[in-house]
């Protein structure tokens, strides 16, 4: 359907050596999933959601937790990063931010389409969000969540959330919802990126009296994300008969580093080496997740450290996050820039996307990818992975089984909740037909 092209669609990277190099062409092993044009009435903003006080941290924790008995006491200790914020997680305030940079965009392209919001662990949740939808007299949603990469976190955990919504409001085959593609390598969420980390290594040079670049080989880029278990990344954008294999073990892994890889290329900066490291790991020990942890590594590779005896100055990029959430504010700005003080180094941390004019037109133009008001043919990409499927293959980022509700997803009906369990046949009164 695009025509094949490859060009900078208007976006103008600050600081960036190159433009950031992206594509058009077609996927022919993504345009499988490829969803036809929909007129929709309403758009879903979902995300996480966090506390708004102290009195709200464990409550959302429990939320976060819920289905594995862990006690209050054991969630008391993971509470001390929003304990620290005074029980307040930045992600609510920066998503009605999102929302209202969204609505304004939105109105400014001439698409009249309200926006509502509703959230995975906290108020508002996304079950009142779409009785509110419903209500409202709408039929037909949109839904782009603030989790770009493919994982059973960030991509069906959500479709799965909208499932079971959908059946407990008893809104399954009243009320459509379907997802826009995972947008990891969409133009609009790279080009911050690539903008911040270009600014970011220039503050680092300029720290170490080498703006000309004279010492980039004693800096290091880190691109950092949200550790995952080994066995959810393994899951991760697959399904039965997966056909790709992909670099590093995992759609994850692999989109990141097409990411960091497309993302140095524009910087432009051969002599400064990077690596793709992960934060915020919790669960039990004995279980694999991904590695190196960034402080781990940040301490492996400091001065004094086999072969790195040079390095001077760390610039590090939350390239897995939208915002600058608690997992940004806690584990980067509070932790990893400790880490660097402690051991000497020079270090910033990159803003995330969060309302960055790219990245709210990035949103708006991934919306109409799937309006048939105001469709847009490109689907613009940075990485030859995508674009990512808009309707996701059945089973995938299923971590250990797909046993609940799903939307977006082949095999399910649109407007549907499929339900795979066997039983729930019989939890219907006319003996379950269909
Ligand atoms: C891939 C991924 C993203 C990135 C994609 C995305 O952005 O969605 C992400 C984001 C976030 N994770 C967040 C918070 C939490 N994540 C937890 C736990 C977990 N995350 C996981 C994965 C991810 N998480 C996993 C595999 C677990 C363990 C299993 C489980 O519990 O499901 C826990 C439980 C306590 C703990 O174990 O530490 C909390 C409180 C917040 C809110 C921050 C705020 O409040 O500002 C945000 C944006
Ligand atoms: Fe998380």
């Amino acid at each position: 359907m695009s025509a094949e092209s490859t060009g900078t669609f208007g976006i103008t990277v600050d600081g960036a050596a190159a433009p950031l190099a992206v594509s058009t062409a077609t996927n022919p092993v993504t345009e499988a999933g490829r969803a036809a044009p929909t007129e929709y009435d309403a758009i879903l903003l979902a995300s996480f959601g966090g506390p708004e006080g102290q009195d709200d941290v464990i409550p959302f924790l429990r939320n976060v937790t819920r289905g594995r008995g862990i006690p209050d006491e054991r969630l008391e200790e993971v509470s001390h990063h929003y304990r620290a914020f005074g029980g307040i997680s930045p992600i609510n305030a920066q998503n009605r931010e999102l929302k209202a940079a969204l609505e304004a965009e939105l109105a400014a392209q001439g698409i009249d389409v309200p926006v509502y919001w509703g959230n995975r662990n906290w108020d508002p949740y996304i079950p009142q969000t779409l009785q509110e939808i419903y209500d409202a007299g709408h039929r037909k949603v949109l839904m782009l969540t603030t989790s770009v990469y493919s994982c059973y976190s960030s991509c069906r955990q959500y479709r799965e959330d909208i499932g079971v919504a959908l059946t407990e409001t008893g809104l399954a085959g009243r009320l459509r919802v379907d997802k826009i593609r995972q947008y990891f390598d969409h133009p609009g969420f790279v080009a911050p990126f690539v903008e911040g980390t270009a600014a970011g290594l220039k503050q680092v040079r300029e720290a170490l009296d080498a703006a000309d670049g004279s010492r980039d080989g004693e800096i290091r880029v880190l691109f950092s994300t949200h550790s995952i278990p080994t066995r959810d990344a393994e899951a991760a954008g697959r399904s039965e008969g997966e056909p790709r294999t992909f670099e590093g073990g995992s759609a994850y892994v692999a989109q990141h580093l097409a990411n960091a890889r497309a993302i140095m290329a524009a910087v432009g900066a051969p002599e400064v080496k990077w690596d793709l490291v992960y934060q915020s790991r919790s669960g039990a020990p004995h279980i694999p997740w991904l590695e190196p942890d960034i402080n781990d590594h940040i301490t492996a590779i400091a001065p004094g450290q086999d072969g790195a005896a040079a390095l001077k100055g760390i610039v590090i990029v939350p390239l897995g996050f939208v915002s600058d959430h608690m997992e940004v504010a806690w584990d980067l700005d509070t932790e990893a820039l400790e880490t660097c003080s402690e051991l000497g180094i020079e270090a910033v941390r990159v803003p995330t996307p969060g309302v960055h004019r790219d990245f709210v037109a990035g949103l708006v133009e991934l919306l109409r990818e799937r309006m048939a008001q105001g469709t847009v043919a490109d689907r613009p990409h940075v990485s030859d992975l995508g674009p990512w499927y808009d309707v996701c293959r059945p089973g995938c980022c299923a971590n250990f089984r797909a046993d609940k509700p799903v939307i977006s997803e082949e095999g399910v009906e649109l407007g549907t909740a499929h339900d795979p369990r066997p039983e729930s046949a019989a939890l219907q009164p006319d003996g379950g037909e269909s």
